[in-house]
C-alpha cells in the first residue's frame, strides 16, 4: 500500500521532514542523545565520521568506530520529539522512498540513548551510569498507538497501576530494554525503571514556584516495588524509545547518566564528567 504524501513527507531532495536524513545515511545502530551538543560529544570518539547533518534540534554525525558504522543523533527533549525520530528512523530503513511502500525485508536497527536523569533511590548515587530494564511511560504518547505486551511488562504493569490509581488523569505505559543490549552493553550498570515523565519539574516532583497537584510524587515512585524490579530514575525520553522501538521492531537500550539525587536534593556540579563516562562505557562496548 502507498503512503501518502501527507503522512510521509519527504523534502525536495529526498531527505525526510524533520530528521533531514537520506536511506542511505543512517547505520544499523544508532546512539540518541537529548542535548544536540552531546552528539559531537560522541563523534569525537569516531575514528572517521562520514558526515554531519541537522534540522531544527535534530543534529545528526554518521561515523566509523573502527569498522562499526554508527549514527549519533540528537532527539530534543521528550516524547513528543520522540515519536517524530522513531518514526522518521523506521521510515528510512523499512520505506521504499520511490514506491512509498514499506518494504518486503524489514531492518531492525540497534538504538541506544545515552541520556541524562535524576535518580530517586537514596542508594543510587549520583555519578551512576544506569541502564533502563523498563521504561515506564507517564506522558500520553501511546494512547495513540496499538502496542501489545508481553507477559512480564502485563503483570509488572498491572502492579504500576494499582500502585498509582490515585492519579486518575495518568494511564502509565512499561516496555522492556531489549535483552541482548541490556545484557552486553548495560552488563554490569545498575539496573532498573526508568520513568519517564511528561516534564521535568511538577511532572519529575520538582517545585518552584507553581503548586504541585500530586504530593510527594518521589516517595510515591521509589516506594513502588515488584519482586526484583523498582523505579531507580527519572527522565523524559526513554519508555518512548522503548515502546515506539518495540512496535516498529527495533530493539532498544537507555543507559542514563545520574546527574541528580533527588531523595538527597543534590545535582552534580561536574555532569559533564558523568555523561563522558557514559559516552565512554556505551562506545566501548557497542
Ligand atoms: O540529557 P537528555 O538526553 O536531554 O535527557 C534528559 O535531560 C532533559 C531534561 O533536562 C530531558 O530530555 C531528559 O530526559
Ligand atoms: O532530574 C533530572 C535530570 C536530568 N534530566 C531529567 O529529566 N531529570
Amino acid at each position: 500500500m502507498k503512503i501518502a504524501e501527507s503522512d510521509l513527507i519527504i523534502n525536495p531532495d529526498g531527505s525526510i521532514y524533520h530528521l533531514n536524513l537520506l536511506p542511505e545515511d543512517v547505520a544499523e545502530t544508532v546512539i540518541t542523545v537529548g542535548d544536540p551538543d552531546r552528539v559531537g560529544e560522541v563523534s569525537k570518539h569516531f575514528d572517521r565520521i562520514e558526515f554531519k547533518k541537522g534540522k531544527r534540534e535534530f543534529i545528526t554525525h554518521t561515523g566509523f568506530v573502527g569498522q562499526k558504522r554508527i549514527t549519533v543523533l540528537s532527539t530534543g527533549i521528550g516524547t513528543d520529539n520522540i515519536d517524530i525520530v522513531l518514526n522518521e528512523l523506521d521510515a528510512l530503513v523499512n520505506i521504499d522512498f520511490h514506491t512509498r511502500e514499506v518494504k518486503t525485508n524489514l531492518t531492525s536497527l540497534n538504538i541506544i540513548r545515552i541520556g541524562t536523569s535524576g535518580a530517586v533511590q537514596p542508594d543510587v548515587p549520583m555519578g551512576t551510569i544506569l541502564a533502563s530494564s523498563f521504561g515506564l511511560g507517564m506522558d500520553a504518547l501511546m494512547n495513540y498507538y496499538i502496542h501489545e505486551l508481553a507477559g512480564d511488562e502485563r503483570s509488572l504493569l498491572d502492579e504500576v497501576k494499582t500502585h498509582f490509581a490515585h492519579l486518575k488523569n495518568i494511564h502509565p505505559y512499561l516496555t522492556s530494554a531489549n535483552d541482548v543490549l541490556l545484557n552486553t552493553i548495560g552488563k554490569d550498570m545498575e539496573k532498573g525503571i526508568t520513568v519517564t515523565a511528561p516534564g521535568f519539574y511538577a511532572p519529575q516532583g520538582r517545585q518552584v514556584r507553581a503548586k504541585n497537584a500530586v504530593s510527594n510524587f518521589i516517595g510515591l515512585i521509589n516506594s513502588f516495588k515488584s519482586n526484583h524490579n523498582r523505579i531507580t530514575n527519572l527522565e523524559m525520553e526513554t519508555a518512548g524509545i522503548y515502546a515506539l522501538a518495540k512496535v516498529l521492531g527495533h530493539k532498544a537500550l537507555s543507559v542514563n547518566a545520574i546527574l541528580a539525587s533527588r531523595v538527597k536534593l543534590e545535582f552534580s556540579q561536574n555532569p559533564n564528567k558523568i555523561v563522558e563516562q557514559a559516552i565512554k562505557m556505551v562506545l566501548e562496548r557497542i
